[in-house]
């Protein structure tokens, strides 16, 4: 039966990026997307900007939402300090099962912690399961209907602490309307803008990053 666009993107990267070395596996999959097939990651023009406030915001606990196939995940571990908890909810298990392979062959395995299942269900068992008190930073880039209740769901179990950085991938296209009111009109928080593209195209998208007051 046919291959799945995630597992003939695990293909190019076992093909083309040398093991060890995450650049190599983000330009194979910057490769993949801009010359045989659109996937959805977050691309090096947006994938940029994280990067940026990662590595200004330097933070102890990660949570990223949507895994996918592991490319925003291998950004962000390439990154991280040593020590640094990083857990990544995806829903997909077939999605799990490439997107493990593809930070194993960046050799960020022990970095970061794939957790199957849906964020609603996950993020109040994060201190249970995983000893978090509060997040640092967060990266939303699941599904652009749970941001909103998923933000809610953070403030509820007092998973965000005064300075937590949340940024938001798609809020144009596909558009996160409903989140981007709740952030902007929100006292508790301080928000900012980032204009960039849908990955690989020319269509206008852009990040939001929102910092928690308390
Ligand atoms: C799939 C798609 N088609 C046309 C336009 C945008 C998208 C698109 C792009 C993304 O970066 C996404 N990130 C997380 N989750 C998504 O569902 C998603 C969808
Ligand atoms: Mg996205």
């Amino acid at each position: 039966t046919r291959s799945t666009r995630p597992q003939r993107m695990l293909k190019a990267v076992q093909k083309n990026a040398t093991k060890g070395s995450p650049e190599s596996v983000i330009s194979a999959i910057d490769y993949f997307c801009k010359h045989s097939e659109w996937a959805m990651n977050v691309g090096d023009e947006k994938g940029s900007i994280l990067d940026s406030v990662v590595t200004e915001v330097n933070p102890s606990t990660v949570l990223e939402l949507g895994t996918y196939c592991g490319y925003s995940t291998v950004r962000i571990a390439r990154l991280l300090s040593p020590g640094t908890k990083f857990i990544t909810l995806e829903f997909n298990p077939a999605n799990v099962t490439v997107a493990r392979q593809i930070i194993a062959h960046a050799g960020l395995q022990d970095k970061v912690t794939v957790v199957e299942g849906s964020s609603g269900d996950l993020i109040p068992q994060m201190k249970e399961r995983f000893g978090i008190t509060t997040f640092d930073f967060i990266f939303l880039d699941h599904w652009k209907d749970r941001y909103l209740p998923d933000i809610k769901l953070f403030e509820e179990c007092g998973l965000l602490r005064k300075g937590s950085v949340l940024l938001a991938d798609n809020v144009i296209c596909p558009g996160a309307p409903e989140y981007l009111e709740y952030v902007r009109n929100s006292p508790r928080y301080e928000n900012r803008y980032y204009p960039a593209h849908l990955e690989y195209t020319k269509v206008e998208d852009g990040l939001e990053k929102s910092v928690f007051l308390g």
